[in-house]
C-alpha cells in the first residue's frame, strides 16, 4: 500500500524532473537567443512550478518512507516480542536476552536504512530510470542509446561492491552483539565480580570488544566511501561521454541548443537514482543483517500456542462430571515436560482436590520448577492438564493460576500496588489480608519499593511475593496457587507463620502447590508429590 503510493509519488517526482530540465533548457536557450521578457515568461513560470513540484514530491516521498519504516519496525518488534513470549520459560541458551535486546533495539532501528531509504530509492529508480531513458530516446536517440549502453555499468559496480559490503557489515553487526552481550553480563554479575575482586579485569575485556567494534566500523566506513567513489566515477565518466557527443553535435549544428541543453541536464538524472540505490545499500546492509536474525528468531518460535493435549487424550477431553462429587482442582494425565528436548517430567499422572496443601519435592534439578512452569502455561507440555474438571490448553492456564517463583521479581511502587499487581482498583482489605497470610507484618504499609523490590530484605521480598500470589488467588478465586520454594529465605518461626497462612489460603478452596526442600513445609502438607528423575520408576 505504502509502496504503491510511493510509486505514484515517484512518477509525479520524475515528471517534475523532466519538466524542470525541459523548461530550464528552453529558458536558457531563450536567453542566449536574446528573446524578450514576454516570450520568456512561460518558461520562467514552468521552471519555477517544476522546482516546487520536485520539492513537494520529494517531501512526500520522504514522509511515506518514514511512515512505512515506522510501521514495519513496530510490527516486527511486536512479532519478536510475541515470539520471545511464546518461548516461555523454556528459555533459549543459544540466544541470550542481551542479543534479543540488541536485535529489537539498535537492530530493528538499523532497518530504517533498508525500509526508510533503500526500498523507496529502489521504487524511485524502477519508476524514474525508464521514464528518463524514454524521454532521452525520444528527444535525442544517440544520447538515449549511449545512456542505455553505459547504464548497466552502475549495477555491475554495485553488485561487486555489494559482496564486499555485506561481509564487513555482517562482521560489524556480530561485533555489536558481542559488545552488548559482554556489557550486560558484566553489569549483571558486577556485585559478584566485586566480591571476588575481579571487576577490573572486565574493563580490559570490554575495552577489547569495543576496540574490535571500532575497527570494524572504520572498515565499514572505508568500504562505504570507496564504493561511493567508484559509483561516482562510473556515472561521471558515462555523463562525460554523452556530454562530449552532444557538444560535438552542437558545434556541428546537428542539434538545436535547447535540445542539447535539455539532454545534458537530463542525462545525470538517468544515472542518479541507480547511484543512490548503491549508496543506500550500505545503510540497508546493517539492517538486513539484523532482519535476517529477526526472521530466524521468528522461524524458530513455536507457531501456535503449544497444546498440552496429546492426540491420545482427545477422547478424555470432555468435562469431568462424574456423579455429584466436585472434580479435582488439578488432574494430570501422562504429563511430559521437556527441557532442551529432554523429558524432565515423564508421564506424570495424578489428581488433587481443592483445599489441600500439596508439597512437591525431589532432588535439585529433578524438574519441580519445570512442572510449575507447565502448570502455569509457561512451558509447553504433552499429556493432559485438567483444572477444576476442565482440560486447559497452555494459553488458558495462566488465568486459573496464582504464582510466586523462586525469585520474588517485585515491581517498584507502593507496597499495596505491588501486592495487588494487575488489579485496576486494588482492594485495600484484600491487600491487608494477603499481607497477613504471607506474614508480612514487619514492613511498613506505606513503604514505596524501589526497582526489583529494593528496600526489602531477601526474606521480606519473598513474603511480599507470596502476598502478591495470595491476593491474586483470593481476588480471582483461582483454583491453583503455585509457589516455588516460598520459605527458602525464612527463619523457622517466620516459616511456620507462612505455612499457617498457606493452609488458610488452601482452606478458601484452592489447591496450594508448594515446591519445597524444607522439612517444616513437607510436614505441614496434606499430600506430597515426590518427583523422581525421568526414567527412574517412582
Ligand atoms: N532454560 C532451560 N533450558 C534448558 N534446560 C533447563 C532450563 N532450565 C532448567 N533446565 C534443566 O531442566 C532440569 C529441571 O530444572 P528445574 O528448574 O525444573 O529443576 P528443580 O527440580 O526445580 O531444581 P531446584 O530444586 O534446584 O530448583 C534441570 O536438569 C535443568 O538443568
Amino acid at each position: 500500500m505504502v509502496l504503491a503510493a510511493g510509486a505514484l509519488v515517484a512518477l509525479a517526482h520524475v515528471g517534475a524532473i523532466v519538466a524542470f530540465c525541459f523548461s530550464a533548457a528552453q529558458l536558457i536557450a531563450g536567453l542566449v537567443d536574446g528573446r524578450s521578457a514576454d516570450e520568456l515568461g512561460g518558461p520562467v513560470i514552468a521552471t519555477a512550478a517544476s522546482v516546487l513540484a520536485r520539492a513537494l514530491t520529494q517531501a512526500a516521498l520522504d514522509a511515506l518512507a518514514v511512515r512505512g519504516a515506522a510501521r514495519v519496525k513496530s510490527q516486527l518488534r511486536r512479532r519478536v516480542l510475541d515470539a520471545v513470549d511464546a518461548r516461555g520459560a523454556s528459555g533459549d541458551r543459544d540466544r541470550p536476552s542481551a542479543d534479543i535486546a540488541t536485535l529489537i533495539g539498535p537492530g530493528l532501528d538499523a532497518l530504517d536504512g533498508y525500509i526508510g531509504r533503500y526500498l523507496p530509492q529502489l521504487v524511485l529508480t524502477a519508476v524514474a530510470t525508464p521514464v528518463v531513458v524514454g524521454a532521452l530516446l525520444l528527444a535525442d536517440a544517440p544520447t538515449g542509446i549511449a545512456v542505455v549502453l553505459t547504464l548497466p555499468l552502475i549495477p555491475l559496480f554495485m553488485v561487486l561492491i555489494g559482496w564486499a559490503t555485506q561481509a564487513v557489515q555482517r562482521r560489524q553487526w556480530q561485533a555489536l552483539t558481542t559488545l552488548s552481550r559482554g556489557f550486560l553480563e558484566v553489569v549483571q554479575g558486577l556485585s559478584t565480580l566485586m566480591i571476588f575482586g575481579r571487576q577490573h579485569r572486565q574493563v580490559a575485556r570490554i575495552d577489547a570488544v569495543t576496540e574490535q567494534y571500532r575497527r570494524r566500523t572504520m572498515r565499514v566506513l572505508r568500504v562505504s566511501f570507496l564504493s561511493s567513489f567508484a559509483l561516482e566515477l562510473a556515472a561521471s565518466l558515462s555523463v562525460a561521454i554523452v556530454a562530449v557527443s552532444v557538444g560535438v553535435r552542437l558545434i556541428d549544428g546537428v542539434i538545436a541548443l535547447a535540445l542539447g541543453l535539455f539532454v545534458l541536464v537530463l542525462v545525470p538524472e538517468a544515472y542518479l537514482p541507480l547511484r543512490q540505490v548503491g549508496a543506500q545499500y550500505h545503510a540497508a546492509a546493517e539492517g538486513l543483517a539484523a532482519a535476517e536474525e529477526v526472521l530466524d528468531l521468528l522461524d524458530a518460535a513455536p507457531t501456535a500456542a503449544p497444546s498440552p493435549v496429546s492426540s491420545v487424550e482427545r477422547a478424555a477431553l470432555a468435562d469431568e462430571t462424574i456423579g455429584d462429587a466436585p472434580p479435582p482442582a488439578l488432574r494430570l494425565t501422562e504429563l511430559v515436560v521437556r527441557r532442551a528436548g529432554r523429558p524432565v517430567v515423564d508421564g506424570l499422572s495424578g489428581a488433587w482436590a481443592g483445599g489441600l496443601l500439596l508439597a512437591v519435592t525431589g532432588e535439585s534439578g529433578v524438574g519441580k520448577s519445570s512442572l510449575l512452569a507447565a502448570l502455569r502455561g509457561a512451558l509447553p507440555a504433552e499429556g493432559r492438564i485438567a483444572i477444576a474438571g476442565r482440560s486447559a490448553h497452555a494459553a488458558e492456564l495462566a488465568a486459573h493460576v496464582a504464582w510466586a517463583g523462586q525469585r520474588p521479581d517485585l515491581t517498584a511502587g507502593p507496597l499495596a500496588a505491588v501486592v495487588a499487581l494487575g488489579a485496576e482498583h486494588p482492594d485495600t482489605a484484600l491487600v491487608q489480608r494477603a499481607l497477613r497470610l504471607a506474614a508480612v507484618d514487619d514492613v511498613p504499609a506505606d513503604l514505596v519499593l524501589g526497582p526489583g523490590g529494593d528496600g526489602l530484605s531477601g526474606g521480606q521480598a519473598q513474603r511480599v511475593a507470596i502476598a502478591r500470589a495470595a491476593y491474586r488467588a483470593l481476588e480471582r478465586r483461582t483454583p491453583l496457587v503455585l509457589l516455588d520454594e516460598p520459605t527458602s529465605a525464612l527463619d523457622a518461626a517466620t516459616e511456620l507463620r507462612v505455612i499457617a497462612g498457606l493452609r488458610a489460603l488452601a482452606a478458601e478452596g484452592a489447591l496450594v502447590v508448594v515446591v519445597t526442600h524444607r522439612p517444616a513445609v513437607i510436614a505441614a502438607a496434606d499430600e506430597r508429590l515426590d518427583l523422581q528423575p525421568a526414567g527412574v520408576p517412582a
